[in-house]
């Protein structure tokens, strides 16, 4: 078949996102996602990866704004769209594998609704529908007794089964972007390693986008094609993720490796990103926002 329509998965054009006094949380962030591609989101606590995701997704904490800048979901251009209508079109096509499954749970309902209502509402499918591709979806996360599993409460069952069970929620949909933001935080090493194996499993077989939301330059390296690298809302680096390892071009990147212990290389020494880098980033960065005249609209 050919394609005679090529669409990218996503495109973030130039995004600023503001608290109301004007402070930029995201600085003129742009980065393009191919359908079936990984890119990975790294960058220290309060990089603004998850902003990003949450852009993307519609979920903006109430007081931060989009300012300026595009976001286009498999050609759609979100901005120009009435409220309802995006909602509707991002949960038609992607969908948010979130950092702590236990709070993204409702604690006081079975597993099962969790994951079939969402796909009776957002495909219109049959209840019976919905609860056959629920149990495939278990099935593919690995869950043994999936009809015994969706009748559980949440807290019956471990952090990494739940993880799980929120990687089928967010694949049973046949999303495709998946904005997957530190999925593995919250679990223990082994555990965290599953999981990641599972999300590409996953993501290969449904050729489904990811975003992938970290901290760690381990992860990048296994999970993703392409890396974008934040520091304080503003991107340092965009490249492929062989690219970034081999030849990093930017001194915060090559700070962040280096900040990354080797399991492979225990004998490797590794060193916190420098003070004096961060300081002259952030004077980069204020003598870019006295000249920023966005933000306006
Ligand atoms: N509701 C909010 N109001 C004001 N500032 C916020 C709010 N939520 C987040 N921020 C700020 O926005 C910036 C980006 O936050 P974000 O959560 O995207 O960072 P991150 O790179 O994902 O880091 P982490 O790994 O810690 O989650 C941070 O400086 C954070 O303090």
């Amino acid at each position: 078949m050919t394609v005679t329509n090529h669409k990218t998965a996503l495109d973030v054009i130039k995004l600023n996102i503001a608290l109301p006094n004007g402070v930029r949380i995201l600085r003129d962030v742009s980065l393009s996602l191919e359908p079936g591609e990984v890119r990975a989101l790294v960058g220290e606590s309060g990089a603004g990866k998850s902003m990003i995701g949450k852009a993307v997704l519609g979920i903006l904490p109430g007081n931060l704004r989009v300012t300026e800048g595009e976001i286009i979901l498999e050609g759609q251009h979100l901005n120009a769209m009435t409220p309802w209508t995006r909602r509707s079109t991002v949960a038609q096509t992607a969908a948010l594998i979130p950092q702590d499954p236990l709070t993204a749970l409702n604690p006081v309902r079975k597993i099962g609704p969790q994951i079939i209502d969402p796909l009776i509402r957002i495909h219109g499918w049959s209840a019976d529908k919905a609860k056959a591709r629920a149990l495939d979806l278990l099935d593919r996360v690995h869950i043994r007794a999936p009809e015994r599993v969706m009748n559980s409460y949440p807290h019956e069952l471990s952090g990494g089964m739940r993880q799980r069970i929120l990687i089928a929620a967010a694949f049973a949909p046949s999303p495709r972007l998946i904005v997957a933001d530190e999925p593995t935080t919250a679990l223990d090493v082994t555990v965290q390693k599953q999981i990641l194996r599972l999300i590409r499993e996953l993501q290969r077989e449904t050729g489904t986008a990811v975003l992938f939301v970290t901290h760690d330059m381990g992860v990048v390296a296994k999970i993703s094609q392409k890396v974008t690298v934040l520091f304080a809302g503003k991107v340092m680096e965009d490249a492929t993720t062989r690219e970034v390892f081999t030849n990093p071009q930017h001194p915060y990147t090559r700070a962040l490796i280096a900040a990354t212990p080797s399991y492979a290389d225990l004998e490797r020494p590794f060193s916190p990103v420098p003070a004096s880098l961060i300081s002259d980033l952030h004077q980069q960065i204020a003598q870019d926002d006295a000249l920023y005249q966005g933000g306006s609209r």
